[in-house]
């Protein structure tokens, strides 16, 4: 087992006026990274930020914090130098957006960034599972993508159930509605890289939360070795 149980705050749910002061809270309180939402109003009917601001946040928070872009974009293609530039270390994008994910993600790779791949909750596990050998990480997406705080849909377990078995070592990451009431369920399918974003920001208590959260995803990787 190569992976490792990691948490990334979703700043999306948070004062869009601090969001520099937000990224060094998340990080203070523990957070493992940050996911950071970029929508396009065309892929996703919301708009949120682009490379101008992710330049400003990494200046914010220095080099160390890492940035997982999830890039709820039509052209994903367009951004991988220009989020690169900016300091972004993973480029996730949806295998939905595009025709050629091969060539995308070679340019990704060349860019110095590593490689997330997203699907939508209609897109089915089978259709990123050709990509799994080249990708760092595959997101499921558990609510469908362009807001926070939205409901967890439980039935996407079986697709994280499928890709962990199939690829024991791949990071897996899942993201919306995921929080204390959802994380057992997303822990025991198999994910090891957990986004929440209301749950964490708007808590009273950030840390705990991100503890929480680490101690169930963990609890259960301890569990699958232990079965096997
Ligand atoms: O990508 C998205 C939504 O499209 C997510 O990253 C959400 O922003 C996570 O927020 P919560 O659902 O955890 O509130
Ligand atoms: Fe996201």
């Amino acid at each position: 087992m190569s992976y490792s149980a990691k948490i990334g705050p979703s700043i999306l749910s948070s004062d869009l006026a601090c969001l520099g002061s937000e990224c060094v809270r998340m990080m203070e309180c523990g957070a493992d990274y940050l996911h950071l939402d970029v929508m396009d109003g065309h892929f996703v009917p919301n708009i949120t930020f682009g490379h101008p601001m992710v330049e400003c946040l990494r200046n914010c928070v220095g080099p160390d914090p890492f940035f997982d872009m999830h890039m709820m974009v039509s052209r994903p293609e367009q951004w991988v130098k220009p989020m690169a530039a900016a300091g972004a270390n993973q480029y996730t994008f949806h295998l939905e957006t595009t025709t050629n994910a091969g060539n995308l993600i070679k340019e990704i790779r060349e860019s110095g960034m590593k490689v997330g791949l997203a699907i939508k909750p209609g897109t089915s596990v089978e259709e990123l599972a050709p990509w799994a050998g080249q990708i760092d990480m595959a997101l499921v997406m558990t609510v469908e993508p362009g807001f926070g705080g939205q409901k967890f849909m439980e039935d996407m377990m079986p697709k994280v159930s499928w890709l962990r078995s199939q690829f024991p070592s791949l990071d897996i990451e899942v993201d919306g509605g995921v929080g204390p009431s959802t994380i057992h369920k997303c822990a025991e399918a198999g994910a090891n890289m957990i986004v929440s974003g209301s749950a964490v920001v708007s808590s009273d208590d950030p840390r705990s939360v991100i503890t929480m959260l680490r101690t169930a995803v963990s609890e259960a990787m301890q569990k699958r070795s232990l079965d096997r």
